[in-house]
């Protein structure tokens, strides 16, 4: 197994950053690559993504780039675009990578216009690739300032999720590693469209015995939705899965939470977030698309996706909720 030097991170967000400089301070040299050519300039300049990621310097081991065919060279790719950018993404990078070269998919979500999950998108646009998954709790800003995290990054074969763990793994973050990727990546998408339902909680003052409530039997749906489609309910009960719902669902730091305040607080969507990234938004549709389409029940999700949608007010939604049929917890 190599030990994976040379890392490409491809996408200039505030998760990328983060990641390019993690990678760094685990001792690798990492190739940065963002497709807005000024913003390039701009790190390149003044070591620090100013945009994204404003105040965090960039590690001297980053080299950031607006040119994909500067990525040929690397060993690994961890794939950090929004989710529905993905495929055009990888697309393009299909070409550039080194046959087999693992790519490492960040991004948290499901593909809307397909219903398709993220290691799934990278197979089909990248066959020359292996695909990976890395998520867990993780702020940005959290990883890129050095504080203590940790993570989970799975791929079929456990040797290579172990290399890959290890050759990211620093004092500071902590890569855990696993085969059970479907597993990984269900935690990562649909924790965002819970975030949001506890965001509106926190958002129309519902209380925080509403929100604990609403976040341990989001975890519920989260846990069944896994085991429809081929994640095994322990991986649920780490980091991406009750991990990150720990975070998300209770921290205004979280986008797809802040977004939920501001729909609880009566925005209209299209206000909602301020333009910031909030996948759940995304993802909420495919996701109940998807349960329904497997007998799955998921309640929260789909008020979600009825709120979003426009179908149904807050107050509706949180009527019908407490006003379903009893039934047993489990
Ligand atoms: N910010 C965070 O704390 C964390 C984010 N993530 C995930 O990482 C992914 C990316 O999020 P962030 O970096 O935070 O978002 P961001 O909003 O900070 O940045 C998104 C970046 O993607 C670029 N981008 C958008 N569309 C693109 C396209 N078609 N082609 C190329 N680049 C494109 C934008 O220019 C921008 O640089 C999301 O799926 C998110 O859920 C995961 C863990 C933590
Ligand atoms: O996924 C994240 C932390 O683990 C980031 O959450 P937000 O995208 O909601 O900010």
């Amino acid at each position: 197994m190599t030990a994976f030097e040379a890392i490409g991170v491809v996408g200039g967000g505030a998760w990328g950053t983060a990641l390019a400089n993690a990678a760094a301070r685990a001792g690798r040299s990492v190739t940065l690559w963002a497709r807005d050519a000024s913003e390039v300039a701009t790190m390149r300049d003044r070591r620090e993504n100013v945009r994204r990621l404003p105040g965090v310097r960039l590690e001297d081991a980053v080299s950031p780039t607006a040119d994909l065919a500067d990525l040929r060279r690397v060993d690994t790719a961890l794939l950090v675009v929004p989710a529905q950018a993905l495929r055009g993404v990888a697309l393009a990078l299909a070409p550039v990578l080194p046959t087999g070269c693992p790519a490492v998919v960040c991004a948290k979500g499901i593909e809307r216009a397909t219903g398709s999950f993220m290691t799934d998108v990278t197979s089909e646009a990248m066959p020359h690739a292996t695909p990976a998954v890395l998520s867990g709790p993780s702020f940005a800003e959290d990883v890129s300032r050095g504080l203590p995290t940790a993570v989970v990054l799975a791929a079929a074969q456990e040797s290579l999720a172990e290399a890959l763990a290890q050759a990211l793994s620093s004092s500071r973050f902590r890569v855990y590693h696993g085969v059970d990727m479907r597993g990984v990546e269900i935690g990562g998408a649909a924790k965002n469209v819970l975030a949001i339902a506890a965001g509106i909680v926190a958002g129309r003052r519902l209380g925080e015995s509403a929100r604990a409530a609403l976040t341990a039997r989001g975890f519920a749906e989260l846990t069944r939705f896994a085991r429809a489609f081929g994640g095994r309910p322990e991986t649920l009960m780490g980091l991406s899965g009750l991990g990150d719902l720990i975070l998300t669902c209770g921290s205004a730091k979280s986008r797809n939470f802040a977004f939920g305040v501001d729909l609880g607080e009566g925005l209209p969507v299209g206000e909602a977030g301020h333009g910031k990234l909030a996948e759940g938004a995304f993802t909420a549709r495919a996701l109940v698309e998807m349960a329904r389409s497997a007998g799955v029940d998921l309640p929260i999700c789909e008020a979600v996706d009825a709120v979003l949608s426009g179908r149904v007010g807050i107050d509706d939604v949180v009527e019908r909720l407490m006003t379903r049929p009893l039934k047993s917890e489990g």
